[in-house]
């Protein structure tokens, strides 16, 4: 069916690179099967995050772009580059989709709404977009800008919520138009857990200004006891009491998350109940949300990749992973195309949901590990693809000691899924998304190391387990995530794909 070897990619999320030291989880955690793949095994650090995969220099890397990256086998300028190319240029004050709406409220005196996460995280939105949207609304005399900001504090650390808000007022201030009408944290806002209770809070602030109310932005920062990620919602007040900034009939809201999967949730809800009431949506980046809300710019296309190649030669594939990752090992991994392939089963698991990931650090491995080792035992699947989230999920949580047992739990899933493999005549290759956990502490504060859930820049580990008398070349020179799917397809006997510019390194 293959002329090379089956195989299993196992993505880990989150799994970086970095010297052991006192912020890093991955050194720190027991992971005697980790360690001997790395010693044993041929190895090379991957590049997984700036221009290398098609972000900004020095970006961090993220799971949308890395197992994009991944399935293309190529970098895919990422839609944050997109943003940032329509602002440089200048180009942002004649947009095609922006520059109407624009028009139509100065012309009928009615409001915009800029609704979006409010920090330099790089991976959702970045808050240096507003200075430039400020600005053209001006440019158009556009009456009045409300600003629901939604606050951070995981993707970059925690107790920075104060200072982004302080820029914000900075450039509605330079602009002479615009201010913050709400605030939220992004465990409201951007929930993608389903749990519409936390979305529907945080749009009652937005649609009806029901939250707690405060006369400015830093009383609400104030009242909040339970850090940026989970800042209640406050609205901003007039002298007589009302809020200074809901939606009302007419209005025009735009989007400023670049990134789709956290705010589609909230950006659905809202326009189910105010598109019926005149009022206009935009997003900065096309999302992928149920209704048809018009982009800024539009997205790249990551097609021709893996899954094309697998299709195209009628290979079967298995997709597992756990539903807080199951998107990136299917959607994103097949260029972000939804249409089903004959040739791909997608397995997504589900378990006890944890309140808290830091609780329970295991989340579902053991059901994954399962899943992957039936699949790898089946003789029509020349290839399986998993990911193992723990390492990157509860490193989000910035909890040190619960992120090296979730690495610990790690190591005994690949070890499992590395014995199965083995019996069923199958390589395994190891390869991380972006980093993570290993730096759990970050400066904030003049120096003072703070705890940090963030990503990093660092490189991620590719690691092949050969099968049992598999003869692989050491890899050489430097490497990129955009090298995985033409090693995938290389081991499995396949040429890449044409437009793939990675190169198999084993
Ligand atoms: O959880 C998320 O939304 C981001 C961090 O904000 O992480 P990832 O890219 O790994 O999904
Ligand atoms: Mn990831
Ligand atoms: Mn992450």
């Amino acid at each position: 069916m293959i002329a090379g070897t089956p195989g299993v990619l196992l993505v880990l999320d989150g799994w970086g690179h970095a010297e052991p030291g006192e912020a890093n989880a991955i050194a720190a955690a027991a992971t005697p099967w980790l360690d001997h793949l790395l010693e044993t095994c041929p190895t090379v650090l991957a590049d997984a995050s700036g221009t290398a995969v098609g972000l900004l220099p020095g970006t961090v890397g993220n799971s949308e772009i890395g197992h994009m990256v991944i399935g293309a086998g190529r970098p895919v300028p990422y839609d944050s580059v997109l943003v940032q190319e329509e602002i440089s240029s200048g180009r942002l004050g004649s947009n095609e989709a922006l520059t109407p709406v624009l028009a139509r409220l100065a012309a009928t005196g009615r409001s915009l709404h800029l609704i979006g996460l409010c920090s330099d995280g790089m991976i959702h939105a970045d808050v240096h977009h507003l200075q430039e949207l400020l600005r053209v609304a001006a440019r158009f005399s556009v009456p009045a800008v409300h600003i629901h900001a939604v606050t951070d504090g995981r993707d970059v650390a925690n107790g920075t919520a104060a200072a982004f808000l302080g820029l914000v007022e900075s450039y509605a201030a330079e602009a002479g138009l615009g201010g913050v009408a709400t605030v939220v944290g992004r465990g409201y806002a951007l929930d993608k857990s389903g749990d519409l209770r936390l979305t529907e809070q945080a749009a009652l602030a937005v649609m009806y200004g029901k939250g707690e109310a405060v006369t400015e932005v830093q009383e609400a920062l104030e009242l909040n006891q339970r850090g940026d990620e989970w800042m209640p919602p406050s609205v901003v007040t007039d002298a007589a009491g009302r809020p200074v900034g809901v939606v009302e009939e007419g209005d025009a809201v735009l989007f400023t998350n670049f990134r789709s999967d956290r705010i589609q949730q909230l950006a659905d809800h809202l326009h189910e109940h105010l598109a019926p009431r005149g009022v206009t949506f935009l997003s900065l980046a096309q999302y992928d949300t149920r209704a048809s809300i018009p982009p800024l710019v539009h997205r790249s296309d990551a097609g021709g990749g893996l899954a094309a190649r697998l299709a195209a030669h009628g290979v079967r594939s298995v997709r597992i992973a756990e539903a807080e990752k199951f998107e990136h090992v299917t959607y994103y991994l097949n260029g972000r195309d939804p249409s089903p392939v004959p040739v791909e089963e997608h397995v997504k698991i589900s378990g006890e949901a944890a309140p808290d990931y830091k609780v329970r650090p295991e989340m579902n491995i053991d059901k994954v590990a399962e899943a992957v080792n039936a699949a790898a035992r089946r003789d029509d699947v020349p290839l399986v693809v998993a990911n193992l989230a723990n390492i990157d999920v509860v490193g989000h949580t910035g909890h040190y000691e619960a992120t090296r047992q979730a690495t610990e739990h790690t190591d005994r899933a690949v070890e499992s899924i590395c014995r199965a493999a083995r019996a069923a005549g199958r390589w395994v290759l190891l390869v991380g998304d972006h980093g993570n956990a290993e730096k759990m502490l970050i400066a904030a504060d003049g120096g003072t190391p703070r705890p940090y859930g963030g990503h990093t820049t660092h490189p991620v580990p590719a690691v092949l387990v050969p099968a049992d008398g598999q003869e692989v070349r050491r890899p050489a020179g430097p490497a990129t995530l955009a090298d995985i799917a033409p090693s995938v397809l290389s081991l499995l006997g396949i040429d890449p794909a044409p437009r793939m510019t990675g190169r198999p390194l084993w």
